[in-house]
């Protein structure tokens, strides 16, 4: 046995039966009321999962097991002369809840390029969709053909036991994290590069190795993709692409079929969709208003008109956060130190000045501050990464290190299938009629 996955399934064995143990003795313990306003507005603050990688606090924003951004960006294990954490020391930390050692991370790199083969359907897959497909379409669509190698579903075929599904899941997560830069370098080449594609460099890093594969080269380009990939990996549970995977996954349909279902959620506007979203408000802001350097008055104005029109503003805002996220506030620091001069990061900080008092006038937004969308678009394009209909792809490929590990978690902890309840409109008003 590997020994990351020795190390789950000591850990993961002990907390299992403490689990079982909690179920039995304080299973009626109440851990929250539900009232009509979360029933009518998306579920929020309904504790209704366990979810073991991260935990996100309304102020402080996400935690991951235990560790705020800032501390991982000193704790986690970097490469040789780079200042950005590795997202494999992420993947190990949030699945066995230790810090992992330089070789820890080393070993892990290596691994998944052991079992970063695509096969050769994969390709032939993609190759029949037009050109401009969607790349969070075509991302989707490599991903489920990679359903073929789900070892889960194979096993469970031939009679698995309950025992060993964290042992298959563990396995397909593995692969599955391994497989994913290759395809989703593959489909950013052959959507904006003509199939050009790059060959790997195996002497790279998960995410190095990435940033080398979508053709865009230097340290500074690899160092935004370590940290890219790192901070977008998990926000606990209950956001709509980790809570997809979560729900699908219930069903033991395999991490292939979990995790393309996860992407469909990220591919919405209110959600993944929203950095790719941030960039086109930007890119048409500054078409309307013939300059790439207005002022925060035009900003002002632009946001009011774009609110007029009945539209949100791509970046703001968040179910659960009620302050800047520090994602966002990770790539701004990253854009103070890498970058000199550019217009578009420039509209990103200034908008981060008008808009939050624009949404207050509102009355209604809950949180006006900005969101980690808001700000990765104008990096990339710094890079020459201009092409947006991509971004959420990027989003994608980190999302899956944090719900592949969950995931793992939540087969080797024997969770049970989800099935929450609904009620009609009339069961609703009836309910409520005497209070
Ligand atoms: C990775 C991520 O998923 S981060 C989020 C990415 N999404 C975006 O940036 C899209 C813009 N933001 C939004 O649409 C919202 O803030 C969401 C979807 C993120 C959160 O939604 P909610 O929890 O329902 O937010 P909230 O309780 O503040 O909504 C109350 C009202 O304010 C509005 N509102 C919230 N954010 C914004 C915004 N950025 N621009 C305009 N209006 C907004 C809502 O549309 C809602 O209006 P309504 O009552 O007329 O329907
Ligand atoms: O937490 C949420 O609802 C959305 C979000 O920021 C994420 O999933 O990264």
């Amino acid at each position: 046995m590997d020994p990351l996955k020795k190390k789950f399934f000591e850990k993961s064995q002990v907390l299992m039966k403490e689990l079982k143990a909690l179920r039995k003795e304080k299973g009626d313990v109440k851990v929250g009321e539900v009232n009509l306003k979360q029933v009518l507005t998306g579920m929020r603050g309904v504790k209704s999962m366990v979810w073991e990688t991260s935990q996100l606090d309304p102020i402080e924003g996400i935690r991951f097991r235990g560790y705020s951004i800032p501390q991982l960006k000193e704790l986690l294990p970097t490469r040789k002369g780079d200042s950005q954490p590795l997202p494999e020391g992420l993947f190990w930390l949030m699945l066995v809840d230790e810090i992992p050692s330089q070789k820890d991370v080393e070993w892990l790199s290596d691994e998944w390029e052991k079992r970063a083969y695509i096969p050769a359907h994969t390709s032939k897959v993609l190759e029949a969709l037009p050109e401009d497909t969607h790349p969070m379409t075509q991302f989707n669509i490599a991903i489920m053909s990679l359903q073929t190698e789900s070892i889960f579903a194979k096993r469970y075929a031939e009679g698995m036991s309950k025992n060993d599904y964290w042992d298959a899941s563990y396995e397909d997560s593995m692969n599955l994290i391994a497989k994913l830069p290759r395809i989703a370098a593959y489909i950013y080449r052959r959507s904006f590069h003509g199939g050009k594609h790059i060959e790997p460099d195996t002497s790279l890093d998960w995410a190095g190795n990435y940033a080398h594969m979508l053709g865009i080269e230097g340290a500074d380009f690899k160092s935004l993709m370590r940290l890219y990939l790192t901070i977008h990996a998990d926000h606990e549970g209950g956001n709509a692409s980790a809570h997809t995977v979560h729900l699908i996954n219930s069903t033991l349909s395999d991490v292939y079929n979990s995790f393309a279902g996860g992407m469909n959620s990220l591919a919405g506007p209110l959600h993944g969709l929203a950095n790719q979203e941030v960039l086109k408000f930007i890119l048409e802001l500054i078409e309307e208003l013939g300059t790439s350097k207005p002022t925060k008055e035009q900003l002002a104005a632009y946001v009011q008109k774009t609110l007029d029109s009945g539209k949100v503003i791509p970046g703001y805002g968040h179910a659960v956060l009620r302050q800047p996220d520090p994602r966002f506030i990770a790539q701004k620091k990253f854009a103070e130190e890498f970058i000199e001069n550019s217009d578009h990061v420039q509209i990103v900080w200034d908008l981060f000045d008008v808009v939050p008092d624009i949404l207050d006038s509102l009355g209604k937004v809950a949180n006006p501050w900005p969101n980690v969308d808001a700000h990765s678009g104008a990096i990339l394009v710094h890079y020459g990464l201009s092409e947006y209909q991509y971004y959420t792809v990027l989003f994608g490929v980190s999302r899956a290190l944090g719900v592949l590990a969950a995931t793992t978690w939540s087969r080797a902890l024997g969770f049970s299938l989800e099935r929450p309840k609904s009620v009609t409109s009339e069961w609703i008003k009836e309910f409520v009629k005497n209070d």
